[in-house]
Formats: structure tokens, C-alpha cells, sequence
């Protein structure tokens, strides 16, 4: 059952991801496929590409072209079909590396399949592998999978708390070591100053944060997608500053007897200041937990760069552009949640780096299917008096009311539920604002939510991070500098 569960059907078990090499890739291959409703299916491809480089997770960082036969042939060798064939990707960067997924489908004479690059991946871990391997889990095995997001007030009560929650925490106010002391006192001074101004937000998008709601509606959703799929699993949802927390979600995996678990933060694009400081939470609770510790698990860190992501998002754009009377005059504006820029310049996070990758996919992708809008990425709700990074969403809006931009298209990146930022911050405050500036079309991308295409993806992911399970290695190092309240 679990081995229809991937595209592939032979469910491997890569090498540790730094140390893949990709065979040369200038040959015939073959690779086996089995669907629930689908008969057994072999594959021959050729393929004009002839070198992998080192790849990412699970991305392929070059360009490729299939070219040449593919050999379909049913189980029982009945029916054989050869099948000219080319197709070149279409998810390029700017350094013409192909990223994500880009699913093919090939539907000729009778002979149906879709094959995914990362069915062509395992094709091509494949090369001299002879044997099939059953399933990498056995039958006792239950697969748990835990969806790390920030939480949110259900209600206006709950703000200051929540802010307390939120500033204590070490990746958002970051002191020095010296200064660690003063962590708590200062979360609580900041998070009842900022309280009453946060309340206002939240009362405006009726008392409170839609997060729980629709994070919950995800993982039902995920859940359901991942079933489709054929593996059974449990979804739970862990939030770093509001019900449920993490602790509590780790309890019930506990409970429920999970023995391998993916993690999943619900945010496309790694920082410090969220995926990073749930998973530096996670570390310290497993480290001190014999079962959480010896549970084989696994971390997706980012997937900004996926295709099902990737072209979810463009989807949603271009809806939202063609209810525009002149889609082409349209700027497209994407606003992502900003950090400060001391957390990229001095602690290296790869937030501002995967955000312009991600915008770099999305408008390729939407360049590929015509669309020729200009576009702008800046940061939003900015925090304090230290310098975010730049330009601040307010600003641009302003900047390009006076450059005589007439319409504008809003797309909240950075997140993918709809939150007080994007019914707030966006829908009201940055609307006013672009109105004022000149502006007389807006318009604003919903989040993507329980988008079925973007779940589909999101499981496809769990699948693919499954076999890299493994226990838990504890780092001896802090990897904060001490300046920046490291070890
Ligand atoms: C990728 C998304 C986010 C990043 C990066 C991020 C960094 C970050 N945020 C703050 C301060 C606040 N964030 C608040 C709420 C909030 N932030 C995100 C996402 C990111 N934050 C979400 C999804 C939410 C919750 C929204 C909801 O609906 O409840 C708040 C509270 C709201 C407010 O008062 O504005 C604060 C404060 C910092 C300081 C920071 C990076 C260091
Ligand atoms: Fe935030």
C-alpha cells in the first residue's frame, strides 16, 4: 500500500543530502511505478541533460530536458507503448536552474502516467540499483506529521499574553548573553505597551487571529490529501506563541505512539525569527525526551521553492489579475513580513535570499504562462526602532503612487493563511494608503489557505521527506554567536 504512496514506486533511501552525488545522466534509464488504480508501468527515458549537480533537498538546481522514448509497459507485459517524447521545464531562476516540481503528464494513445522531476530523482538515484524495496515502513510504524506555525489571539484577552509570548522568545528580541536576564522583564514591558495598538488590530478582523481556524482546516486537509495518497497519517498543529503550543502537540504525538514524524513549518521561506525558532524549541524539548529523542523524524526548513507552491501562487495571481479591467497595467506588489537587518547581516539568515528566490519562481512562472506585469517585492510590519529590511512596504506604496502607477495588485508572500497582517495591515491600512497615493485599482491575492493544489504539494512533500527520517543528532555547538546570545 505505502509503495503506491510516491510517485516512483520504489521508495528509496537517499544518501545524506550533502553528500549526493547524481550519476551521469546521459543514458537510458528505466524505473518502475505502481498506482492504486493504475496497472504496473515501467518507464524508459532519455534524457538531454547529462549532469546533476548537488541539489537541494529536494529540488533539482539545473535545467533538463527529456527527450528520446518513454517505454510504458503494463504489469503483465500485455501492452507495450513507445512513446516519442520531449518536454523541457518551465520553473527556471534567474540562473536558469530549474527548482521545484513541475509535474508532466503524458497522456498518449491508452498509456496514461504523470511523472514528477522527483520520480525522475529516484529514476535517477536509481541508475545501477537493481533491487525494489518493498516500503521503508514497516506495518507498526505510524506516521505522524507536525505543522509549525506562530498561533495567534483567539481573543482580544489573550493579545498581551500573546505578545508576552512572542517578545520573550530569544530568536525575536535578541540580547546578548550579558544581557539575558533581562529577557522576561523587558517581553513584558514591550508586549503591554504594544498590547492596546496590536488590540485595535485584531479587533478590527473581529476579535481576534484566524490562524488556529485555518491552520487547523489544513491539517484536516493534509490529512485527507496525504490519505489520497495512501499513507495514513496524523496531522498536528504546533504554535509557538498561542494554543495549541508545540508542547502540547508533542504530547499527543507522544500519546499516540508516533514512531516517525515529519516537521513541517507552515512558513515557505526559512528565518531565524519563525521556522527557526520553533525548531530551536523542538531541539530543547527532544533533547530532553527519551522517546521524542529516539523517534525517527525528519524537517522540511523551507519550500518556498517548490512547484506546487510556486505555481499555486501564480494561479492565485493571475485570478486576481483578470478581474482588473487592464491586467497588463497592473503592478504586481508583493509584501512579505519583514525582519531586521541585522538578522540577515550579522546572524546570516537566508530569509531576505529566499524571498527574492521565491518572488525570481513566481514571476518566472508567470512570465512563462504570458503575464507581463511589473512587479515590486517589499517588507512589511516592522517592529521597533532598529532598521527592517528594505523598502518598507508603506514607502513603495507611496514611491510608485508618485511614479503615476494606477493600479496595483497586492500579494502577501511570507505566509500562507490569511492573518492580521494581510486583513488588517494590507486590507485596510496599505489600501488607504495606496488610494491616498494616487493609486485607483488595488486589488489583493487571498492567501493560499487550503488551496487544493498547494495541499496536494504540501503532502507530496511529507512524502518525499519521509524516508530521510532518521534520530535525533544533538549539535554540541550553539550555532548563535555569543554576541548574539549564543552559548
Ligand atoms: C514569515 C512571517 C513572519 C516573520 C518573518 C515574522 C517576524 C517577526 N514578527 C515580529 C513581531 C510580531 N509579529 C506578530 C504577529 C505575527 N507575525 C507573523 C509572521 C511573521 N513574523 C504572523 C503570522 C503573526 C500572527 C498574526 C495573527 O493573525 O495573529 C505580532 C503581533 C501582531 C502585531 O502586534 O503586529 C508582532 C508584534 C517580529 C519582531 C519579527 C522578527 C524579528
Ligand atoms: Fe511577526
Amino acid at each position: 500500500m505505502l509503495k503506491a504512496a510516491t510517485h516512483s514506486g520504489l521508495v528509496l533511501k537517499p544518501p545524506n543530502h550533502a553528500q549526493e552525488v547524481w550519476p551521469d545522466f546521459n543514458s537510458i534509464f528505466s524505473f518502475s511505478t505502481s498506482y492504486s488504480d493504475q496497472p504496473h508501468v515501467t518507464f524508459t527515458y532519455r534524457t538531454s541533460y547529462n549532469k546533476f549537480s548537488h541539489c537541494k533537498q529536494i529540488s533539482f538546481t539545473k535545467p533538463f530536458t527529456y527527450e528520446g522514448q518513454i517505454v510504458c509497459q503494463t504489469g503483465d507485459s500485455s501492452n507495450v507503448y513507445k512513446l516519442p517524447y520531449t518536454e523541457k521545464s518551465s520553473l527556471f531562476d534567474k540562473k536558469d536552474r530549474l527548482l521545484g516540481q513541475s509535474p508532466i503528464s503524458i497522456s498518449k494513445q491508452r498509456a496514461k502516467a504523470v511523472i514528477t522531476n522527483n520520480s525522475l530523482r529516484a529514476a535517477a538515484s536509481l541508475v545501477g540499483q537493481t533491487e525494489e524495496e518493498d516500503s521503508f515502513l514497516d506495518k507498526e510504524e505510524k506516521v505522524g506529521v507536525l505543522l509549525l506555525n506562530l498561533g495567534g489571539p483567539e481573543k482580544l484577552d489573550d493579545v498581551q499574553p500573546f505578545l508576552y509570548n512572542l517578545f520573550a522568545d530569544p530568536d525575536i528580541i535578541r540580547l546578548p548573553r550579558l544581557f539575558r536576564f533581562l529577557q522576561r522583564p523587558l517581553a513584558k514591558f514591550i508586549s503591554t505597551l504594544r498590547a492596546p495598538k496590536s488590540a485595535q488590530g485584531y479587533a478590527a478582523i473581529g476579535g481576534g487571529s484566524p490562524l488556529r481556524k485555518i491552520t487547523d482546516e489544513q491539517a484536516d486537509a493534509l490529512k485527507k490529501a496525504l490519505e489520497l495518497k495512501n499513507l495514513p497519517a496524523e496531522v498536528y498543529v504546533g504554535m509557538r506563541y498561542w494554543h495549541p503550543f508545540t508542547e502540547e502537540a508533542l504530547a499527543q504525538i507522544k500519546k499516540d505512539g508516533i514512531t516517525r514524524l515529519v516537521i513541517l513549518p507552515l512558513y515557505p521561506q526559512f528565518s531565524i525569527s519563525t521556522s527557526g525558532s520553533s525548531l530551536r524549541l523542538l531541539e530543547g524539548i527532544f533533547r530532553e525526551d527519551e522517546y521524542l529523542s529516539s523517534m525517527e523524524h525528519t524537517v522540511i526548513p523551507s519550500w518556498y521553492h517548490r512547484g506546487g507552491y510556486v505555481q499555486s501562487m501564480a494561479t492565485l495571481i493571475e485570478k486576481e489579475l483578470s478581474k482588473f479591467n487592464k491586467p497588463e497595467e497592473v503592478h504586481i506588489f508583493f509584501s512579505a513580513h519583514g525582519v531586521p537587518v541585522s538578522y540577515v547581516k550579522e546572524a546570516g539568515d537566508p530569509y531576505k535570499a529566499e524571498m527574492e528566490e521565491c518572488i525570481d519562481l513566481i514571476m518566472t512562472e508567470l512570465k512563462f504562462r504570458g503575464v507581463k506585469c511589473k512587479h515590486t517585492l517589499a517588507y512589511q510590519s516592522r517592529v521597533g526602532p532598529v532598521e527592517w529590511l528594505k523598502p518598507y512596504t508603506d514607502e513603495k506604496i507611496k514611491e510608485l503612487g508618485k511614479q503615476g502607477i494606477k493600479s496595483l495588485l497586492a500579494v502577501p508572500v511570507s505566509f500562507v493563511s490569511e492573518h492580521i497582517e494581510t486583513l488588517e495591515e494590507i486590507d485596510m491600512e496599505y489600501r488607504v494608503l495606496a488610494l491616498e497615493s494616487g493609486i485607483v485599482n488595488w486589488g489583493r491575492v487571498p492567501a493560499l489557505n487550503c488551496e487544493p493544489a498547494f495541499i496536494a504539494d504540501l503532502a507530496d512533500a511529507v512524502l518525499e521527506a519521509l524516508p530521510h527520517a532518521g534520530v535525533m543528532s544533538i549539535p554540541t555547538v550553539d550555532p548563535r554567536p555569543a554576541h548574539m546570545g549564543g552559548l
